[in-house]
């Protein structure tokens, strides 16, 4: 019986050094190159998630990746308007966003969730450092009106990542809030997807990975048995046309297409809910999610 036991553990330890040596081809070809990953939405609630999602970051940095981290915090944002007797609204997926439920949306996003990633990064010994789209003047937004005029809701008009270029330098990880300033002074709530892939086509990034709360894009949302593992712009375009491709993956999968034109190598839509996604996406032959790609 004892030897058994002992068997199964070490079986169990050569299998972990399996896959740490399965993981050298991506560690060798990705060192030195830009990951941004795009986490936000549902995916962010289970603090035991949230934790491991941070590790992950903290060892990508640690192996030579420079991992950029653009979060969301739609649910937190909900959750505090409504404690201020608010009802939150959306028109196709963006939140009507009036004087006062920018500044709930600033304070959440800037002030909490930000800081809340920030200090899971530090306390895992990664160096993490909070922005949002204003500071050294990383985003430029206007007034989004694509949905009639919903308020402070922006689209990116410019990006300088001179100061993201500057801290990665210096071996931080920026946590970016998707909140910017306007050329008319006001302040913007952006989509952090939209976000997310903006900086990516500024960066250059190697890949983008957008974290969320489906395993990734099912050719039939019914059977989760049609996962798709890789997709092609024009396929995602049609597939888009064809409702195939629907609701919040809309927009998604359109931030993705996005950075590709801009030169991002590769985009993936993974399961945020799964235990340490991140590194399966990265280090594994087989990879999770769905990657699109040009
Ligand atoms: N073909 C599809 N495959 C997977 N998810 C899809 C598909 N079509 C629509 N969806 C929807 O897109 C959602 C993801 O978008 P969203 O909820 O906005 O994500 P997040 O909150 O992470 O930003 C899924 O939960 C699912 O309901
Ligand atoms: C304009 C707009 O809708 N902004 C979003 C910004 C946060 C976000 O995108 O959060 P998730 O990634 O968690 O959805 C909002 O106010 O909810």
């Amino acid at each position: 019986m004892m030897a058994l036991m002992e068997e199964n553990s070490i079986m169990e330890a050569i299998e972990k050094a399996n896959i740490l040596v399965e993981a050298l081809p991506y560690i060798k070809n990705f060192r030195g190159k830009t990951f941004v990953i795009k986490y936000g939405g549902n995916a962010m609630v289970n603090e035991k998630l949230k934790q491991m999602v941070m590790k992950d970051i903290v060892l990508l940095k640690l192996v030579g990746i420079n991992p950029v981290v653009v979060h969301g915090g739609g649910p937190e944002i909900n959750d505090m308007l409504k404690k201020l007797n608010k009802k939150p609204q959306f028109v196709n997926g963006l939140r009507v966003t009036d004087r006062e439920t920018m500044e709930v949306v600033e304070m959440v996003l800037t002030g909490k969730v930000n800081k809340e990633i920030v200090s899971f990064i530090n306390s895992y010994g990664g160096k993490a450092i909070g922005l949002s789209g204003k500071d050294g003047g990383l985003i430029t937004a206007e007034k989004d009106l694509t949905n009639g005029d919903i308020g402070f809701v922006g689209y990116v008009k410019a990006v300088n990542t001179e100061i993201i270029d500057l801290l990665v330098k210096q071996g931080y990880i920026p946590v970016i809030a998707p909140v910017a300033i306007g050329e008319d002074g006001e302040t913007y709530n952006i989509n952090a997807d939209t976000v997310a892939g903006e900086i990516a086509g500024s960066l250059g990034a190697e890949k983008l990975i957008m974290l969320t709360d489906v395993e990734g894009i099912y050719k039939n949302y019914a059977d989760k048995n049609s996962l798709i593992s890789s997709l092609d712009i024009e396929t995602a375009l049609r597939y888009i046309d064809d409702r195939i491709i629907d609701g919040g993956m809309i927009p998604k999968v359109l931030c993705c297409i996005n950075a590709i034109k801009k030169g991002v190598k590769t985009t993936h839509i993974i399961d945020g809910r799964m235990p340490h996604s991140i590194l399966l996406e990265i280090f594994t032959d087989e990879g999770i999610g769905t990657m699109v790609v040009r």
